[in-house]
């Protein structure tokens, strides 16, 4: 299991890079180690840049999980989520961020800035990390997902 003090790796493009910071300095904030992989201002980028930054991230085990942030959450969760080892879920309330923890063993979240307020993304990534997955029957959904997933002990 990949420990707690691992750091959270961040990802935006242009468009999510305020939110970004935002989330970053809460994590920092409550003591979470953090990864910031960029884009670091509001120059134009291309998200699947960050999204490939912050998966390597995720599966060389170098972050616990993945936030993601752009205009609408859905393009950097769409490159996100072409690596199998990616399950991304883009969430816009705090329900979704508990289900795709508890059900998906999401590691991976994504946000669209140019949807969200930054209260209610700050309460959804709390409440994604503090989530436990479920196991019992989701195994084997998740296990079709991502082949060489190992379920969480
Ligand atoms: O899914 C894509 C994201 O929402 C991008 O953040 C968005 O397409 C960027 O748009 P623009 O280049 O117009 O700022």
């Amino acid at each position: 299991m990949t420990p707690a003090d691992t750091p959270i790796a961040l990802g935006a493009d242009h468009a999510g890079v305020g939110l970004k910071t935002v989330l970053r300095d809460a994590l920092r904030a409550a003591g979470h180690p953090v990864l910031d992989l960029g884009t670091d201002d509001e120059e134009s980028v291309d998200y699947p840049d960050f999204a490939r930054a912050v998966c390597a991230a995720v599966k060389e085990g170098l972050a616990r999980f993945g936030v993601l942030v752009c205009g609408t959450g859905i393009g950097i969760a769409i490159a996100a989520n072409r690596d199998p080892a990616i399950r991304c879920a883009v969430v816009h309330d705090v329900t979704s961020a508990r289900l795709t923890r508890a059900h998906n063993d999401a590691n991976v979240i994504a946000f669209g800035a140019r949807l969200i307020g930054p209260e209610v993304a700050l309460e959804a990534l709390r409440t994604f990390l503090a989530t436990p997955y479920e196991g019992g029957r989701h195994n084997r959904r998740v296990a079709k997902l991502s082949p060489d997933w190992i379920p969480p002990p």
